[in-house]
């Protein structure tokens, strides 16, 4: 065990692509954890880990030795979707780098983030990186962490993690800085789950950070929340190489193996104690995380649905935060009803489940959670799928949740950003300007957020503005469920809840689009929005006169026979409606929401 005076527990914070990962690898490689080879190696494997773990939603931790003093540097997610994860990752550290790229400044992300690490009541010390770009200007950088954070920068470390400038300033000033933890190894055991993964080697790895007493291998433990009893088989840190050690002391963080099959009986942030003599109170601030966003995902080929549920079942091994139940729906057939954190989550699963396990799938417009209060006083209902909506006149009010969301941005982009706002219901709080970037603060709707409001805000701001947002709870709207019908039958996979003041439009976009989407058929095909039994938009498809080759005028016969190749493809991603074709992007981009939303 290392003595506790001797212990420099600190995380980096940084925004997306100021170097956090450079500066990181740059600090193993000065301390001698790895050589320049291994170094290339590790970067590798580490990708791989990450692959399998989907580590840029995990945190992860090295351990580093300097100037005779150890240093555990734990990294944490930078996505607002992962907050908690962040916030568990924070509370096991004494302080942070803050690391900012000398060219562009402070960013919203950043700050959220380092607010959550001052709560936590962190010495924070500035890295100013990339000092060896053309565009770097390291004084107005220094007056923007002053002025907009709040944080003295005149010490700020100046860094280039590219070449290799200031690292060992770096290194020694987390150990002058940063100071050591504390904590009495002789009490009861009380460790705090930072993070789990599975391997397939060790099966379930912990990462934990000792607050008080002393964890051991061969000791029996219980995790006060789940109240489940383990026998630690492995302690150990990385450095970054997995090494074995005896046991940690409070102050120090490594990570436990003890037979643990599935992460879900792994909760981030449960309280570890020793089973035969138990602390008596568990550690603060534990939190049962929470689906905020639902979709759809069903499978393009129906026979791919035991596919589906296995991979969704081997994604879930290793992410305990992602939710799934089986749904049926009347346009798509069998899938899963899946919740996520936040948006990003739902594109990350999504996008493994495309790529990793080769799945062709259809993902249901994404949904919030509603509150809804029945008539009569019959009850509440939490309604995750639109579908599920109960008649509107059994219903007395739905609420639904809102978040407060922080922009900042170049000053010429401010216009068209408070527009997209105030087009999704914004209700604007403040609006301040710093260093020719203004910073502004809405409440919105989440559920105006979840779509394309990303893509939205990016395409506008040129990439430029940066978002970040927390929930601030429910409230009542008048919101309305919207089906959309294609010749008359109502598909349930294009059904919303949308606010009655943009039913009309979002309707008519909603018909317009998926009247360039669906192909023509043999016979005209309405489609029509509705709400109950009102049509507030309809347009509608001619019926198809032509041969699809009849263009190529008889010809070239392998350009037919191409023509009609590609036709056949395009079956294949069909779902049939009624004798209705849908096309499997029609799901999606009906939704997307353009420039004229
Ligand atoms: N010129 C210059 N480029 C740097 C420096 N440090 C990092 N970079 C580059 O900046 C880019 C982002 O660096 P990363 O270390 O991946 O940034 P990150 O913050 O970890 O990004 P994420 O992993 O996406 O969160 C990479 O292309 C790096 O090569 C630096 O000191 N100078």
């Amino acid at each position: 065990m290392t003595e506790l005076s001797k212990i420099r527990n600190f995380s980096i914070i940084a925004h997306i692509d100021h170097g956090k990962s450079t500066l990181a690898d740059r600090l193993i490689q000065r301390t001698g954890g790895l050589t320049e080879r291994e170094m290339q190696q590790q970067v590798l494997d580490n990708m791989d880990i990450e692959r399998e773990r989907g580590i840029t939603i995990k945190a992860q931790t090295v351990r580093l030795e300097w100037k005779g003093c150890t240093l555990n540097l734990m990294d944490t997610p930078g996505h607002v979707d992962f907050a908690y994860e962040v916030s568990r990752s924070l509370a096991a550290c004494e302080g942070a780098l803050l690391v900012v790229d000398a060219a562009q400044g402070v960013e919203a992300q950043t700050l959220a983030n380092v607010y959550q690490s001052i709560e936590h009541d962190h010495e924070i010390v500035p890295v100013i990186n990339k000092i060896d770009l053309p565009a770097a200007d390291t004084d107005k950088v220094k007056a923007e962490i002053e002025d907009i954070i709040g944080l003295d920068a005149s010490n700020a470390v100046l860094t280039s993690a590219k070449s290799g400038i200031g690292i060992e300033e770096v290194l020694d000033a987390i150990v002058d800085r940063i100071p050591p933890p504390t904590g009495d190894r002789d009490a009861p055991l009380k460790a705090m789950l930072v993070d789990s993964w599975y391997d397939p080697y060790l099966g379930v790895v912990i990462l934990v950070r000792v607050m008080e007493g002393t964890l051991k291998k061969g000791q029996q433990i219980k995790f006060m929340q789940a109240g489940t009893t383990h026998l630690v088989d492995r302690v150990g840190c990385f450095r970054p190489k997995l090494t074995q050690l005896e046991e940690l002391g409070a102050g120090e963080i490594g990570f436990i193996t003890a037979q643990i099959k599935e992460v879900a009986q792994t909760a981030v942030g449960d309280t570890i104690t020793d089973a035969r003599k138990p602390a008596d109170k568990a550690l603060p601030g534990f939190k049962e995380v929470q689906s905020v966003v639902f979709c759809g995902l069903f499978p393009v080929d129906a026979n791919d649905f035991e596919k589906l549920r296995d991979s969704i079942g081997k994604l879930r091994l290793n992410d305990a935060s992602f939710t799934f139940e089986m749904e049926t729906s009347a346009a798509l057939g069998f899938g899963f009803r899946c919740g996520f954190l936040g948006l990003l989550h739902l594109e990350i699963i999504q996008e493994r489940l495309t790529r990793e396990y080769d799945l062709d799938l259809i993902t249901t417009a994404p949904s919030v959670v509603y509150h809804i209060e029945l008539t009569h006083g019959a009850g509440h209902v939490e309604l995750h799928n639109p579908a599920d909506m109960p008649e509107p006149n059994k219903v007395e009010t739905i609420a639904e949740p809102w978040i407060k969301a922080v922009i900042y941005v170049p000053d010429e982009y401010l216009g068209p950003i408070l527009k997209l706002c105030q087009d999704r219901r914004g209700i604007q709080q403040n609006l301040t300007y710093v260093a020719g970037r203004a910073q502004v603060t809405y409440e919105l709707p989440l559920n105006e957020v979840v779509f394309d409001f990303y893509d939205r805000l990016k395409s506008i701001t040129r990439g430029y503005a940066s978002f970040d947002y927390e929930q601030i709870g429910y409230r009542e709207g008048d919101l309305v469920k919207m089906n959309i019908l294609v010749n008359n039958e109502p598909v349930d996979a294009l059904s919303m809840i949308v606010h009655r003041s943009q039913a009309e439009a979002r309707g008519r976009h909603m018909c317009e689009r998926l009247k360039d989407l669906i192909p023509r058929h043999m016979f005209k095909v309405p489609i029509q929005a509705a709400i109950g039994g009102k049509v507030i938009a309809r347009e509608t498809i001619a019926a198809l006169r032509k041969d699809v080759t009849a263009k190529c005028y008889g010809g070239d016969i392998t350009r037919k026979r191409k023509l009609l190749e590609k036709q056949k493809e395009g079956k294949k991603r069909m779902r049939e409606y009624g004798n209705v074709s849908i096309p499997q992007e029609a799901f999606i981009a009906a939704l997307r929401m353009g420039d004229d939303s």
